[in-house]
């Protein structure tokens, strides 16, 4: 299997504390890839660390075979789209002018009639045509967040790397977004995502890891809640319920 992202021996602190420490690990391409690993865990440090949004680590970080700092700016972003866990925007721009600005770094700030045509289908597969000409930040939390993974859907990358994107989503748009995700992997993208929800991780993805002890570790088989590792991970014990398919992995809450 192709590698879309490889680490090696990375590690990265800020200032004198470290927050990741000889992380190697290979995300494959054409796989949905889900990381878990507590709160302040050094997750979100890594994923922009992959992304290029921070450069001081030490170590490589490779984008098929090529170091993430070397690619240029439309490159990475034909590689390369990113949903940050945070985002803001100052300008009152409509929903469709934040889809359009998934175009700029190929279109500039003139969008073409095909990347107009591109948001109307962008909205049509996400169900969001009524909010087209709605402000971004007068949307709800889980509104905004379906338009940035719309975004991305405008910016068509190779790899998808997410940072909590079910993050604002009601149960319904969580289950949604998981199975567009799954889509994009059918249709020969890469996926890769933080979660803080070990039963959607096991029920959706291909490959499951853990941010334990500053480093990433690969679950051992992600088709089976690994119980031992999740307590490890969060401290605290799981229930293993099975209900037909569905493999549900519940905390108990008390830490160990
Ligand atoms: N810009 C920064 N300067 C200094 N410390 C930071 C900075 N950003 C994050 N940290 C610290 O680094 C640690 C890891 O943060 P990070 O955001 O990577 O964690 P995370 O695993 O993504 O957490 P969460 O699940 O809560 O989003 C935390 O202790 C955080 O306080």
């Amino acid at each position: 299997m192709a590698t879309a992202i490889e680490i090696k021996n990375m590690s990265f602190a800020y200032g004198k504390q470290t927050i990741l420490k000889e992380v190697n690990v290979k995300f494959c391409e054409r796989k949905f890839s889900v990381l878990l690993g507590t709160n302040g865990s050094g997750k979100s440090t890594l994923f922009k660390s992959i992304t290029g949004i921070l450069s001081g680590y030490k170590g490589d970080i490779q984008v098929k075979g090529i170091p993430i700092m070397q690619l240029t700016h439309k490159r990475k972003a034909a590689l390369i789209g990113f949903l940050p866990q945070f985002y803001q925007t100052v300008f009152t721009f409509t929903v469709e002018d934040i889809l359009l600005t998934g175009r700029a770094a190929f279109s500039g700030f003139a969008p073409t009639a095909n990347d107009r045509t591109l948001a109307q289908q962008v909205l049509a597969e996400l169900g969001l045509e009524g909010l087209r000409r709605k402000l971004f930040p007068q949307l709800s939390g889980g509104e905004q967040q379906m338009v940035m993974i719309g975004r991305l859907l405008m910016q068509d990358p190779e790899i998808i790397i997410l940072d909590e994107p079910t993050n604002h989503l009601d149960v319904y748009y969580q289950h949604f977004l998981m199975n567009k995700l799954r889509g994009f992997v059918a249709n020969g993208r890469t996926v890769i995502a933080i979660m803080h929800n070990p039963t959607l991780a096991y029920q959706f993805a291909d490959e499951v890891f853990f941010m334990l002890d500053k480093t990433v570790m690969p679950a051992v088989n992600a088709d089976l809640p690994d119980l031992e590792m999740l307590k490890a991970v969060y401290n605290t014990n799981f229930l293993d319920i099975r209900h037909e398919e569905l493999k549900i992995v519940l905390p108990t809450g008390h830490r160990i």
